[in-house]
């Protein structure tokens, strides 16, 4: 907080500082006493013992609480993040850190009922549980564990799961998912609660005093120290114990302190794409079919879909349920999938043919861009290769994401995706969304070169038409989880299901009018549009047209009335004119004629008409 921050508010200052305060009080209280100390009569061999015999016993403990406790963390954060959340996870979160909350001789008194002399594990041990170091190692597991488990939760609770997603998705299998993704990524918030797992038992008393009060431990004798000599022969055996505390809450402020070393400037973004030939496979693919059922708190997924076309976008509004969708395919919801002959539905995701690019790209912020590329369980280091060099990331292999324009983080997913050796399907997630326009104009061209290119599979979720029509043949409109309409891009923008259908694709304003033929359209005023697409049925009919696509002039097809002239702006001017009984925007170019009347033309494939009946 900034000297800023605290002038306004004396209350909270005064509050912490009184707390700080207390804390630090003891230590300076102790200094007077530091001279009363009976330095030449301690037992130094009983300190130097129990020393050592609290400094193994609280790195077993650690150690074995570790190795439990991260992969319980991780189910745990898995677990918080499941909806609805899994009542027997509950409990084992409550459970595992009622430790805590035990006063630590009521904590030793339970140990008892389990591994004393009288319960059936101490008979069985031959009482070697209690009285011994493997008492006091369960003592402090026992009181320390939940520090290290709930430091862990949180670590792993904090975690991108589109991360896991990503890597599930190319090709690995839990276990090497966690090893190589989730762990590094949260060594650091582990690595902290291991020090405090230490630290508590390194100074744990209560419950190892009750389990096992012999070999001595640093805390037990202290007590005794105090118990039977008084304050001046008590003080020694404090300076071990301090010592251990500084210097685990030296390493706990390291760890802190520490920031990743591949932070530099991110660079420029990445030139163009060349134009490369064109083709590996062109036609229809073989049939995708999805069928997805999804049931939430306020949300309900239907989708069927069927298509054999080779590039698809996913378009809806936001909450409309294209993510879920890409995610069914990807197997990481459920859902029936089935590509050609083969069924996916069955498979895990690590077991599917495609590729997966989550919204954010997913790139692991701990691996430099050649090891991401090469990421995938199999991926091919000829395709990597290929890959990285077409992409223009060679020169960039070394550098981590964080140090990546926008444009080469999504290169490199995209590298990492294609250099999979048995990708059939890529999987886009909205990946221009982050982009400013200028950049998702040309990563989309790039985009569309590679769908050339590789001849790839490609389904891409968006929000914007433009995109969708530039880089899909087939579309599926969702709407709160259901197909709106579902079909090639020509047919469905010339004949929108209904009025929303065709605002999802763009439309503007829209206007009505009345079916007169099989392609022309009455709106009024005598004039009657001609339009392209499938036969009109007779009837009323919505339309709707983009103000670029309306020429206004002297000369045209239809007559219209220019009713407002905007100021000229960056090459163009817009203007309000009247067509039939619509009131529509156009552009056109800066000396177009002035208000009155004007004649209008329009492409017919540039009306999208929907029935109004
Ligand atoms: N685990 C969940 N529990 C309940 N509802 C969820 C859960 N996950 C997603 N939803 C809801 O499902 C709906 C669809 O989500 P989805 O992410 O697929 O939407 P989208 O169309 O991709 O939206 P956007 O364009 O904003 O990314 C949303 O209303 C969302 O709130």
């Amino acid at each position: 907080m900034t000297p800023q921050a605290t002038r306004g508010a004396p209350v909270l200052l005064l509050l912490g500082l009184l707390l700080a305060l207390y804390l630090l009080a003891p230590f300076a209280a102790s200094v007077p006493f530091l001279f009363d100390a009976d330095w030449h009569g301690a037992d130094l061999a009983g300190i130097l013992s129990a020393t050592l015999v609290s400094v193994a016993a609280a790195t077993t403990s650690t150690l074995l609480v570790t190795l439990g406790g991260v992969p319980l963390g991780f189910l745990l954060a898995r677990a918080d993040r499941a909806r609805p959340r899994a009542l027997f996870w509950r409990g084992i979160g409550l459970g595992v850190q009622l430790p805590l909350a035990l006063p630590p001789l009521s904590s030793g008194v339970l140990l008892l009922f389990l591994i004393g002399y009288a319960s059936p594990l101490g008979r069985l041990s031959g009482g070697r549980l209690t009285d011994s170091f493997v008492g006091i190692v369960l003592a402090e597991a026992f009181v320390s564990a939940p520090f290290l488990i709930v430091a862990a939760r949180s670590a792993f609770r904090s975690l991108d799961p589109a991360l896991l997603d990503v890597a599930a998705t190319l090709g690995h299998a839990p276990a090497i998912v966690f090893r190589r993704v989730a762990l590094p990524l949260c060594a650091r918030g582990i690595l902290a609660g291991a020090v405090l797992a230490w630290l508590r038992g390194f100074g744990e008393f209560g419950a190892t005093a009750m389990v096992a009060y012999h070999p001595y431990s640093l805390p037990v004798f202290t007590y005794l120290a105090f118990g039977t000599e008084g304050l001046p022969a008590m003080l020694p055996v404090i300076a071990p114990t301090l010592l251990a505390a500084l210097a685990a809450l030296a390493l706990l402020l390291g760890l802190e302190r520490a920031r990743p070393s591949w932070a530099v400037p991110a660079p420029a973004d990445p030139a163009p794409l060349a134009a490369a030939p064109a083709g590996a496979a062109a036609g229809p693919a073989p049939a995708l079919i999805l069928r997805a059922g999804r049931q939430l708190d306020g949300f309900a997924l239907a989708v069927e879909w069927r298509s054999t076309a080779r590039r698809l976008a996913v378009l809806g509004a936001s909450g409309s349920g294209k993510t879920m969708t890409l995610r069914v395919l990807a197997g990481l919801e459920p859902g029936a999938v089935r590509i050609g002959a083969r069924d996916l539905g069955c498979l895990p995701p690590q077991e599917r043919p495609l590729a997966y690019v989550p919204q954010s790209f997913g790139l692991f912020p701990h691996l430099p861009v050649g090891r991401q590329i090469a990421f995938a369980a199999d991926s091919d280091p000829t395709l990597a290769r290929h890959w990285s060099e077409r992409l223009g990331l060679d020169a960039l292999s070394g550098r981590r994401p964080d140090a990546l324009s926008l444009g080469q983080q999504q290169r490199v997913a995209l590298a990492r995706a294609l250099s999979r050796r048995d990708t059939r399907l890529l999987l886009l997630d909205e990946p221009f969304s982050a982009l400013d326009a200028t950049l998702r104009r040309r990563l989309g061209r790039d985009l569309l070169a590679l769908q050339a290119e590789t001849g790839l599979r490609t389904i891409l979720v968006t929000h914007d038409p433009e995109e969708a029509m530039l880089l899909a043949d087939e579309l599926l409109l969702l709407d709160r989880g259901r197909v709106l309409q579902s079909g090639p891009v020509a047919a469905l923008f010339a004949r929108p299901v209904s009025e929303q259908a065709a605002r999802l694709l763009g439309a503007v304003a829209t206007a009505r009018g009345v079916a007169i033929g099989p392609d022309r359209i009455a709106i009024g005023a005598d004039v009657a549009l001609r339009v392209s697409g499938a036969p009109l049925r007779p009837g009323p009919v919505g339309w709707a047209v983009r103000p670029y696509q309306l020429r206004v002039g002297p000369e045209g097809d239809y007559p219209a009335t220019l009713l407002e002239r905007g100021d000229a702006f960056d090459g163009q001017r817009r203007l309000r004119i009247r067509l039939g009984d619509a009131e529509l925007d156009a552009l056109a170019d800066p000396d177009c004629p002035r208000p009155g009347l004007c004649r209008v033309s329009i492409d017919p494939e540039a009306i999208q008409v929907w029935s109004a009946g």
